[in-house]
């Protein structure tokens, strides 16, 4: 199983950050990597131009070159749920456009990367109880989940892998994002590793560039499956 998801606790805990470090580190090993990222939403503008920010990430910082057709499904410029963005449009999301483009990226990449939007329990539809959980159980494949140190991510870190155990989402590892060395970031880290014993824990530090994590393996023991125990030709 080589496809996983990037999941958060929140929206603007890092998914994109993560991701985007994921793909260069697992480009680095010499997978052929793809990011998709079915919805984005909030529009940016800069300098008279308009993009959004989760796939300009991944087409600026990729080591390989990217169509900005596979890296996406639906972008609406609301900085808001996707539900509410897309009603916005008057358009409409489909879970299954999505699991269709899910399954196509796996025939064609060593490596998927799907990132939420915002956290799980997150409506895609305006009228139905569709949530981005039950895209991710329906992809049937594994999450990593990133998370924040500061306060509240204790409540916010172990709902979120509640509600993960819950629907049989296999969970590879919990990100700690922007880490800034702080005495209740620490008792924080130590108190989830308490509540959930025999998960994975990467910490990754906050205010850093994404070429500044390029020599370290942070990853190493999170993708320490098969996928990096096949080196690719
Ligand atoms: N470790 C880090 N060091 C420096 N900046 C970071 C770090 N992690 C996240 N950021 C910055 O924090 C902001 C929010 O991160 P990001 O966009 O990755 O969140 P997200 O969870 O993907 O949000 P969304 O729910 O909108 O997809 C971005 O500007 C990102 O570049
Ligand atoms: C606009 C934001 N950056 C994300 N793209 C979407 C966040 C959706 C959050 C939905 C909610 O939990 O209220
Ligand atoms: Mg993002």
């Amino acid at each position: 199983m080589n496809h996983f998801w990037v999941v958060g606790t929140d929206t603007d805990v890092g998914k994109t950050f993560i991701a985007t470090l994921l793909m260069r580190y697992l480009q680095k090993k010499g997978f052929k990597v793809v990011p998709y990222k079915p919805v984005q939403t909030g529009v940016m503008k800069k300098n008279n131009k308009t993009y959004y920010h989760d796939t300009s990430s991944y087409l600026n910082y990729s080591l390989q070159p990217l169509s900005p057709n596979s890296i996406n499904s639906y972008s609406f410029p609301a900085p808001a749920s996707p539900h509410y963005a897309a009603e916005l449009e008057g358009e409409w999301i489909s879970g299954a456009k999505i699991l269709n483009k899910i399954e196509q990226l796996q025939d064609e990449y060593d490596v998927v990367i799907c990132e939420g939007a915002g956290g799980l329990y997150v409506p895609l539809q305006s009228h139905t109880s569709l949530t981005l959980l039950d895209i991710i159980q329906r992809s049937k494949l594994p999450v990593v989940l990133v998370t924040h140190p500061k306060l509240g991510t204790i409540n916010h870190t172990l709902l979120s892998i509640g509600a993960l155990n819950a629907r049989g989402i296999e969970l590879l590892g919990i990100v700690i994002n922007q880490y800034e060395h702080s005495e209740i970031e620490k008792n924080n880290i130590q108190t989830l590793q308490r509540f959930i014993p025999h998960q994975q824990f990467v910490v990754v530090e906050g205010n850093r560039t994404i070429e500044s994590f390029d020599e370290e393996t942070i990853f190493e023991r999170l993708m320490n499956r098969e996928l990096l125990r096949t080196t690719r030709s």
